[in-house]
């Protein structure tokens, strides 16, 4: 946001954005990098509390690299554990599901793979109108079994630790980030998502260094929304992931 601000107060009168839209900006970075990155972590926190083996193997990672006393940026993304990690729940757990697009003229949309129809024609494409509204199925592609694999909704960092399934590859998935579509792609994909990987990696490295994760005996849901949240069973309303949480 300083860039942005800095770069407007030094750009020509013609270039530069009126106040308005600097402030819409503003509250568009807000609003895409908060609730996306803090559920993701929420969701990570959760997953390594139940699964402590994988836990223990991340912190093992992380101390022996050094992060208790802080490591460089490039170090950090070195790491293969915790990479796999941020990438499962990315996948398994995209922190938004669905999303729609418009199509501003008219398109044939082709099909991955060809569908039968009611009448037992055989379907290879999609004619669309101009302002029909697509859904974009982030969660589905994310875990389609065919691309993935039987485990395809199993949390497994592991997966990531030896190559990918062939048919992911060949997939040819349009999204920014690790043949998924949790960041989409194109011109209105994710711009974040870096930044965004790299602030998940550094709360991990800094919290897993220094405390151990439980859960609590609460019931944690997990709704869905705009943005995925969790919420202590029965209450629907207030977002919160209680954990126990032990010093080293
Ligand atoms: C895990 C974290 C995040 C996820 C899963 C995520 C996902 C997405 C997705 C799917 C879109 C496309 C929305 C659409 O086309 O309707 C998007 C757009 C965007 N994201 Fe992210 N994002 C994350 C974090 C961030 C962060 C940290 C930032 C900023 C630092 C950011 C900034 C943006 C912006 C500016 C847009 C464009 C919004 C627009 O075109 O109106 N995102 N994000």
């Amino acid at each position: 946001m300083s860039v942005l601000i800095r770069e407007n107060m030094l750009a020509s009168l013609e270039d530069k954005l009126p106040e308005d839209e600097v402030l819409a900006q503003i509250s568009t970075l807000v609003f895409a990098a908060t609730d996306t990155s803090s559920n993701t972590l929420s969701r990570i926190l959760e997953l390594l509390a139940h699964h402590p083996d994988m836990q223990e193997k991340l912190r093992e990672e992380l101390l022996t690299a050094g992060a208790a006393e802080g490591i460089p940026y490039d170090q950090l993304n070195q790491l293969p554990y915790l990479d796999a990690v941020v990438r499962e729940t990315l996948r398994r757990y995209p922190p938004l599901t669905l999303l729609s697009r418009v199509p501003k003229q008219d398109v044939v949309l082709p099909l991955h793979k060809p569908v039968r129809g009611v009448d037992g024609t055989l379907i290879t494409e999609l004619p669309l109108k101009e302002g029909t509204e697509i859904a974009l199925g982030i969660q589905g592609i994310n875990t389609l079994e065919e691309l993935w694999g039987e485990d395809a909704l199993e949390w497994n960092p592991q997966r990531w630790l030896s190559p990918l399934p062939k048919a992911v590859s060949e997939a040819r998935i349009p999204g920014v980030y690790a043949n998924m579509l949790t960041f989409l792609g194109g011109p209105k994909g994710c711009i974040g998502f870096k930044f965004a990987e790299t602030g998940i990696k550094v709360t991990l490295a800094v919290l897993l260094s220094h405390f151990t994760f439980a859960p609590t005996k609460g019931q944690i849901v997990w709704n869905l929304a705009g943005i995925y949240y969790p919420t202590v069973e029965p209450d629907r309303n207030n977002p919160q992931l209680p954990l126990v949480v032990s010093a080293l």
